[in-house]
């Protein structure tokens, strides 16, 4: 089934609450950037990052940021696709957290982990909305040797 936050954020109760949850489980752990995938990542990571007061850094579909980045390929259902980060955008000394939307088979959050390793910046905890477990994308993330915290588990679908 097609899990859609759009009834999240056009809810003010609701897309607040899960910012909320998100920050509860999240601050004061050493975080110093949050990185959101393009684009349903975008609506969720940036406002979290203003709530724990960090920065947040896009990853971004090809061709779309303007300084040096670094790519990296992974598989959709149907086809492969392409993200970017900028190779600036972080350091090595950064502690990062990933936050996207919605965790399906892990691909897009797989391809943003390579990314934030290729820059060197450390990164231990991804945070979704949804989790789809059946998928596998919680196995996929676990061993790459992330944390995976969703606010909703759908099992079964
Ligand atoms: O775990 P996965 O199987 O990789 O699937 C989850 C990803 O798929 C969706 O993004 P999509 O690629 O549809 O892009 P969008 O946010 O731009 O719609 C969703 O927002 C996640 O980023
Ligand atoms: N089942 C699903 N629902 C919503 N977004 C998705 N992205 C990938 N799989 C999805």
């Amino acid at each position: 089934m097609f899990r859609d936050v759009t009834g999240i954020l056009d809810d003010a109760e609701a897309f607040a609450l899960s910012i909320e949850l998100l920050a509860d489980k999240f601050k004061n752990k050493g975080f110093t950037k949050i990185v959101g995938t393009e684009a349903r990542g975008f609506l969720f990571g940036a406002p979290l990052a203003l709530k724990l007061g960090i920065g947040f850094v896009p990853v971004r579909k090809p061709g779309k940021l303007p300084r040096e980045t670094y790519s990296q390929d992974y598989t959709l259902e149907y086809g492969t696709d392409t993200l970017e980060i900028h190779q600036d955008a972080l350091t090595k000394q950064d502690k990062v957290l990933i936050i996207d939307d919605l965790l399906a088979t892990g691909g897009t959050i797989e391809a943003t982990f390579h990314l934030i390793n290729k820059i060197g910046a450390e990164v231990t905890d991804t945070g979704f909305i949804i989790s789809l477990p059946d998928l596998g994308g919680e196995d996929k993330l676990q061993a790459l040797g992330l944390n995976v915290y969703a606010l909703l588990e759908y099992v079964g679908e």
